[in-house]
């Protein structure tokens, strides 16, 4: 599903990414490292967001610098920030935003803003205006925006920062319950003993690649 052979990505000088070669398969893959070594250069990687330097990287047998339109339609990308992908007024037209490029009718999306909403824990909120939300809510609402277009891949760049206990869990029980692939960067450890693979990164480099258990001791004894 996701290739990456020999990429690099320079800022300046100094690369945020180095020579990285990998193919990710599982459903779930974790992505952990400390501040600044590379997971969100890495996240958005795979949906063109950022190009690498040199390699490629290729997401569904698309090449995401070259192809980078089609590429977003697979894959859904949830920012760090809700801010910055809420463009719309109210909650229901963001979450429709997607869907109506898609020209699917009313009726349909009507039915997945619904379901959307419902699965973030924001049933009734259509109405609703954005800039009057909390964090958390406005990060649901994104979250939401995203699970309506329905994409092959879903790339989460630390979802649960601004959420409470109880829409963390939400978050998680979206991401174990979603048939779509996911690739979920987050420094909450807790979040993925079920995971199938979990990536470490240390100064742009993948220092470890394996199972929840080894990596999450291999991140814990590379910072202590
Ligand atoms: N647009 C940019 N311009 C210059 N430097 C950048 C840019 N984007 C990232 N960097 C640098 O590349 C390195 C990797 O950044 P990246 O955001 O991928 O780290 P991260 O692991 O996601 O960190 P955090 O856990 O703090 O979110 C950092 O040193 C960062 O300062």
């Amino acid at each position: 599903m996701i290739v990456l052979d020999r990429v690099s990505v320079l800022r300046g000088e100094r690369p945020a990414l180095s020579d990285l070669s990998l193919s990710l398969d599982e459903p779930r893959v974790g992505v952990i490292g400390a501040n600044g070594s590379g997971k969100s250069t890495f996240a958005r990687l795979l949906n063109g967001l950022v190009r690498p330097s040199s390699g490629t990287v290729t997401v569904a047998g698309l090449d995401t610098a070259t192809q980078g339109k089609d590429v977003r339609r697979k894959v859904g990308f949830l920012f760090q920030n809700p801010d910055n992908q809420i463009v719309y007024p109210t909650v229901g037209e963001d979450v429709a935003f997607g869907l109506k490029r898609e020209r699917l009718g009313k009726g349909e999306i009507g039915a997945r803003v619904g379901a959307a909403l419902e699965r973030c824990g924001l049933r009734g909120f259509e109405e609703r205006l954005v800039h009057e939300l909390s964090g958390g809510e406005r990060q649901l609402v994104a979250l939401a925006g995203i699970l309506a277009m329905r994409p092959e891949l879903l790339v989460l760049d630390e979802p649960t920062t601004l959420l409470d206990l109880r829409n963390r869990r939400r978050v998680m029980d979206t991401v174990e319950a979603t048939a779509r692939r996911v690739v979920l960067v987050t420094h909450d450890l807790e979040l993925l003993p079920a995971f199938d693979r979990v990536l470490v990164f240390e100064a742009g480099r993948l220092a470890f690649d394996g199972k929840p258990a080894e990596a999450l001791a291999f991140y814990r004894a590379l910072v202590s």
